[in-house]
């Protein structure tokens, strides 16, 4: 392996803000694909939209490009600082286990590195994703609870308290934890074995990182789909239903299978490739534009 340039964390934080933004920008569209499919009307009747390529092709036929990225002021908010907090993590699990400067890290400690920016963001995304998870499932039935995000986090906060904005928060490491390593291990795995003989990895060229970043995406999400289906259970359950992360599991095994598990399996996999994809380009490129500003940071 060649020599790898000094870790920055400081600047992985910003150049993984831009990424946060990109994979936003490349996987929203088929989030408000994905929310429109769930949130249809079950009319027997008539189906608005019959599967994901008729609801892409109405959507923009009724309401142009800018109809797939409705809504995403509130998610820029979140995705973008959880991805530079995550990038930040990994920048510095790989600094704090660099003995010699220059010296390439082993694939375990990268792995490690990818944990430590699980446990980074899961102080953001615990809460973020209790919120988010309440918002989604009361737009599906009846009158709203909740009048927003900000309602939300105020009311959990004022009812129960700060153990409750953070319900779930042990689930989301488990998610987390595992799926970042892997995530990270992937993207720098796949940088190594895509850099052709003689050349240095900071020259990979555009595809090569898009594959590499899409593939990271795909393994991620097939680690952390099991329990993210979980957490989004426990987090949206009436207090006091589970008495913990065993009860969820047995309680989904029973009344539906393991297939329980991988729920939203299409929507997911089919934005992590080019949601991850964006994300490390606009990571990659960043981080360069950084390098050639401030080369000494
Ligand atoms: C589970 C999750 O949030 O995955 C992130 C990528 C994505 O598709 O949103 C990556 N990471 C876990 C490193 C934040």
């Amino acid at each position: 392996m060649e020599e790898k340039p000094r870790e920055s964390p400081f600047k992985n934080f910003v150049a993984g803000g831009v990424g946060g933004a990109c994979l936003l920008l490349a996987g929203h569209p088929l989030d408000t694909i994905k929310v429109r499919l769930q949130t249809q009307p079950k009319a027997a009747q008539y189906v608005l939209y019959t599967g994901t390529y008729d609801c892409l092709r109405k959507t923009v036929s009724k309401e142009g490009i800018l109809g797939l990225y409705k809504g995403m002021g509130a998610p820029l908010a979140g995705v973008a600082p959880m991805m530079a907090i995550s990038f930040f993590g990994f920048g510095l699990g790989k600094q704090l286990q660099q003995t010699a400067s220059g010296k390439p890290l082993m694939y375990h400690q990268i792995f490690l590195s990818g944990c430590l920016a699980g446990v980074f963001t899961t102080v953001i995304v615990a809460p973020g994703e209790r919120i988010k998870c309440l918002l989604q499932v009361q737009s599906s039935g009846g009158r709203s609870k909740y009048a927003g995000p900000l309602d939300c986090a105020v009311r959990l906060y004022k009812e129960q308290g700060i153990r409750s904005v953070y319900k779930g928060t042990v689930l989301t490491l488990i998610r987390d934890v595992p799926s970042s390593g892997l995530y990270f291990l992937t993207y720098e795995y796949l940088k190594d074995v895509l850099t052709p003989e003689g050349q240095s990895v900071s020259q990979l060229s555009t595809p090569r990182i898009l594959l590499a970043g899409g593939v990271a995406g795909i393994l991620n999400w097939v680690i952390a789909l099991p329990p993210d289906v979980l957490k989004s259970n426990f987090q949206t359950a009436a207090d006091g239903k589970y008495r913990g992360l065993a009860d969820v599991l047995r309680a989904l095994l029973r009344e539906e299978g393991p297939k329980a598990l991988y729920k939203g399996f299409n929507a997911v996999f089919l934005r992590a490739f080019p949601a991850n994809a964006a994300c490390f380009l606009g990571f990659e490129v960043a981080l360069k534009g950084l390098n050639l500003l401030a080369p000494s940071w």
